[in-house]
């Protein structure tokens, strides 16, 4: 059985809820996305992933050589690093190029949505239409990327690939979607204020690189079925990070050694994240953003039992239960980040309104309803948001 059915309320809409007792630690589901992909400049900036599952493509070694900008670093206990075994595996798109961790993932890409959505030879020709929209909007959205203009691209080839049309169009409806008014606050939210004078011009891009107009399969995207999709995208998009030197980090902190070769592996470890960062700052994994359809209705609250991870290091993802949940109790996670999920219930409230645009209703926020509209110190300095008030 389920360990969880999704149920309607009056004031969160859908949420899921627990059909048994769910101990801490448990996996309480695990899913693959509707679609997924590598954010553009993460693409252009040589971050290697799979280009169906985002996996990372460079050995550990390679991995940290590059974000460190040193050919010379040597990793000790390679057999930590997944991908080192996994090498004979990769394979490659025959028409144009792009990179995939195993046959599986090519064959799944093709099968689904590459097929017709690959560039073939002109890959590299900058004046191809698609390539024209991606770099558009790669100016439009500098790092740090919050959203990935192939989810798009490869929900044209879905559509035109898909043997059930009506099922996919109903998969896509699933999925939370917001009123056209909010619509245009969520582009600012994602994009920026310039962004929705940009919006016609990449619409006609977005007609030219795919001929939408002549395509019985997207008649869909009309200009209005463009905003909304996109959207739909800025409210359910899950980002996603994977890194091998990270996975090899977490495996040599579980191997058993003496305490010297302990110790020389932290100093090591220490010594290169702050070599990466000199170079790299914080743009340390492979990212992107992907749709899941069951994670996409588990509602916020700031005090949540459970969590969403990256297991196996792609973007499979695993809501895992983070204290014991009884049966019949709502399963949450946190939309906040570590940092602002410990500020005040005024602060939080205002976040999740400002860039979520609901009013929280989670049992924390109800339990401290009377609390003053004041916020702490630290809250203070946080300008841009308190000004934006
Ligand atoms: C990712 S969806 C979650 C599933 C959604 N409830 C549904 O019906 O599909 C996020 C939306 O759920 C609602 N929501 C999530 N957490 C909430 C909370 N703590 N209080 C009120 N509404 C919430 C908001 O409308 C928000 O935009």
């Amino acid at each position: 059985m389920e360990k969880v059915v999704i149920k309607s309320t009056a004031d969160k809409g859908r949420g899921l809820y627990a059909t048994e007792l769910i101990p801490d630690g448990t996996t309480i589901f695990e899913e693959k996305p509707l679609v997924s992909c590598q954010y553009s400049w993460n693409t252009a900036y040589g971050y290697l992933a799979c280009e169906y599952c985002l996996g990372p493509l460079e050995t550990a070694e390679r991995n940290v050589q590059r974000l460190a900008n040193d050919p010379n670093i040597m990793l000790p206990r390679a057999e930590c690093c997944p991908v080192e075994a996994n090498l004979v595996n990769h394979t490659k798109c025959v028409q144009c190029g792009v990179l995939y961790c195993s046959s599986e993932c090519l064959n799944e890409a093709q099968n689904r949505y590459h097929a017709t959505i690959c560039l073939g030879a002109e890959v590299h020709n900058e004046q191809h239409p698609v390539n024209v929209l991606v770099d558009f909007w790669k100016k439009m959205h500098y790092p740090p990327e919050t959203c990935g203009i192939m989810l798009f691209v490869k929900i044209v080839g879905l559509f035109r690939q898909t043997a059930d049309l009506q099922a996919l169009q109903a998969q896509l409806q699933d999925f939370v979607h917001k009123s056209v008014n909010e619509d245009l606050l969520i582009f600012h939210k994602m994009l920026g204020e310039k962004f929705t004078h940009q919006i016609e011009q990449l619409y006609q891009l977005f007609c030219s690189a795919f001929n939408i107009e002549s395509d019985d399969r997207l008649s869909w995207l009309t200009p209005e079925g463009f905003k909304s999709l996109i959207a739909l995208v800025g409210t359910n998009g899950q980002g996603i990070g994977t890194s091998s030197f990270g996975d090899w980090v977490k495996n040599v902190g579980a191997c058993k050694m003496e305490d010297k070769e302990r110790q020389a592996v932290d100093e090591l470890i220490d010594d290169l994240y702050s070599k990466m960062d000199d170079v790299v700052g914080t743009f340390l994994n492979n990212e992107g953003s992907a749709l899941y359809p069951k994670q996409s209705k588990i509602n916020h609250s700031c005090a949540p039992n459970a969590e969403t991870v990256f297991p196996h290091s792609n973007h499979i993802l695993a809501l895992r239960a983070t204290r014991d949940i009884q049966p019949g109790e709502e399963i949450c996670i946190s939309y906040l980040d570590e940092c602002n999920a410990q500020r005040s219930r005024h602060t939080r409230q205002k976040i999740l309104k400002e860039y979520y645009l609901f009013v929280c209703q989670c049992e924390k926020c109800e339990s401290q309803i009377t609390d003053p509209d004041e916020t702490s110190e630290d809250e203070d300095d946080d300008d841009d948001m308190e000004d934006s008030d």
